[in-house]
């Protein structure tokens, strides 16, 4: 086990080993700590079997390899799922969706998994060379987000299926990121600066740097940890901890050393979910930081309009 590990860059490192027996409380303790100073942390023995994140990982590598009139098959839709590159952003078939989001990096993009057994995603739209691993990853990613959830709720006193419940049957959705390789300096796309909208996110880029996070006034450039997934507080729970856990700005680039791909886990809560400060939360003295709002009007409102600063915490905050 890991006592209070940090990684160069001052990022927390937690080790989840023992989640699921007395080295909980610790735990949630190093949780709560990481959430409220950083709103990222790494996790180790986070329970995701390795081998398949390397097998769902290189199944992408090799489908951002193929060439570009491949790739177009599987060029997005106005759901967002599918494929987009800086290269084809201004193609029609692209444009006339308004799709903001694609002048990012080269990425596909996929709900993989629904908690709704009434809404199963639609999976013909994944490649059938990645379905079996994506589903499988997005199996594991998920049973893991709600370990790391499970923790969140009982380090802010609640009951450990709170948050959960509070977000109804979820989505989860993965992108991949793909950065070629930089030469001499020029990029080829890049993420830009933006907090990631629902609720808890799971990137997973060991190996090769490119991630860099705001924390407070400075960015700071994550330093990999081997095998490790990067947490991020996105910011539903930041409303939902009625700011007691900050979901933190971020960017993404390639690296000159390697081409760089993260594979980021977006858990989403149900549209029919109400986003707002939990009510255990709210006293005399801790008052609501947040109005409420439905996840799936004003979520998919803000996601249309483009990745930029924190939109959606903004947006609830009451002001004074
Ligand atoms: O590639 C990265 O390191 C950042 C990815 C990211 O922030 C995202 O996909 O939302
Ligand atoms: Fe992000």
């Amino acid at each position: 086990m890991v006592d209070d590990m940090s990684s160069e860059d001052g990022v927390p490192v937690i080790d989840l080993a023992d989640i699921q027996g007395p080295g909980l409380e610790r735990i949630c303790e190093q949780i709560a700590k990481a959430s409220e100073e950083w709103g990222f942390f790494h996790i180790v023995n986070h329970g995701v079997d390795l081998d398949l994140i390397r097998r769902t990982q290189k199944a992408y590598i090799d489908f951002f390899h193929l060439p570009t009139q491949e790739k177009r098959k599987y060029m997005m839709t106005a759901d967002f799922e599918g494929w987009s590159s800086p290269e084809v952003y201004n193609d029609p078939d692209l444009m006339k969706f308004g799709l903001t989001t694609a002048k990012t990096c080269e990425f596909m993009y996929h709900v993989a998994l629904s908690r709704d057994p009434n809404q199963q995603p639609a999976l013909s739209t994944i490649p059938p060379a990645l379905r079996p691993m994506v589903l499988e990853f997005a199996k594991e990613v998920t049973a893991a987000q709600e370990r790391v959830l499970a923790a969140m709720s009982v380090a802010l006193g609640l009951d450990a299926s709170a948050l959960q419940n509070r977000f109804g049957p979820a989505d989860v959705g993965i992108r991949a990121n793909y950065y070629p390789l930089k030469r001499e300096g020029k990029t080829v796309g890049e993420l830009p600066a933006h907090s990631d909208l629902p609720a808890i996110v799971f990137l997973f880029a060991d190996k090769v740097p490119g991630l860099e996070i705001r924390k407070d006034e400075r960015w700071v450039r994550v330093k990999p940890v081997a095998d490790a997934f990067v947490v991020n507080v996105a910011d539903c729970l930041e409303v939902l901890s009625n700011g007691r856990f900050r979901s933190a700005e971020h960017r993404g680039a390639g690296s000159e050393a390697e081409e760089r791909i993260s594979m980021v886990s977006f858990y989403m809560p149900s549209k029919a979910a109400t986003i707002g400060p939990m009510d255990e939360l709210l006293d005399e003295t801790h008052p609501a930081r947040f109005r409420s709002a439905n996840f799936g009007q004003m979520g998919l409102e803000l996601l249309s309009t483009g990745l930029k600063g924190k939109g959606f915490v903004e947006a609830l905050r009451i002001e004074g």
